[in-house]
């Protein structure tokens, strides 16, 4: 289904599960300014109305979307998050950067989602023109940072339900959530 028959802020709140305990990172690349801080705002929007509480929510800046992968690593690993929203725009321009750029991004919050035990939500867009980018960012199509939080708040649940469901009895409960990766190495959980 595209864009064109979803609206990107549509959301049931009493679907959603509850958030008031949830921590969430939020870094934002300084690339297509105006767009990305509509994208936050409608991130940050949809949190609040779920009762997270402003204290709760931790923002970031980065240059650029392909910043985001470290911007959202470090978060990760530092700040005691449930889930981080990776938020950027990128808009074609005249040469084959998009394409490196989007991809490089793309792939480095994936393996995020891969090596880490905190879900990265995937914020960012990738559009032709502008226009396009206006239109998701509270337009016509909505806001994909509404999107975002929403996909925040139900994985940072999906997580929380996982942990406790893993039988913990024969080793010490993790002590947070941000897994350390290892320097160069797969994942080492810490005892
Ligand atoms: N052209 C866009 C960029 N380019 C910058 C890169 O993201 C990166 O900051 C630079 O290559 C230095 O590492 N970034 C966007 O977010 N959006 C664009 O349209
Ligand atoms: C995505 C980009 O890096 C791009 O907007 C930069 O523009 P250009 O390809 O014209 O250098």
């Amino acid at each position: 289904m595209a864009t064109i028959n979803k609206n990107l802020s549509e959301y049931d709140k009493n679907a959603l599960p509850n958030a008031k305990e949830f921590r969430f990172g939020i870094v934002v690349s300084e690339w297509n300014e105006t767009i990305t801080e509509g994208l936050y705002s409608g991130a940050e929007a949809a949190l609040l109305d779920n009762e997270v509480p402003a204290e709760n929510i931790i923002r970031w800046n980065v240059p650029g979307s392909f910043e985001l992968i470290y911007g959202s690593k470090k978060m990760l690993q530092t700040q005691k998050v449930d889930a981080v929203i990776a938020i950027g725009c990128v808009i074609q321009g005249e040469t084959k950067h998009f394409d490196f750029v989007c991809e490089g991004v793309t792939q480095g919050i994936k393996d995020l989602n891969v090596q880490t035990d905190i879900p990265v939500i995937f914020c960012v867009l990738t559009d032709n023109t502008m226009q396009q980018s206006i239109e998701r960012s509270g337009g016509i199509h909505g806001n994909k940072g509404t999107e975002a939080a929403i996909a925040a708040i139900k994985m940072a649940y999906i997580r929380q339900q996982a942990t406790l469901a893993h039988d913990f009895s024969n080793q010490n409960l993790l002590t947070s959530g941000a897994a350390q990766l290892g320097e160069g190495s797969p994942l080492e959980l810490k005892e």
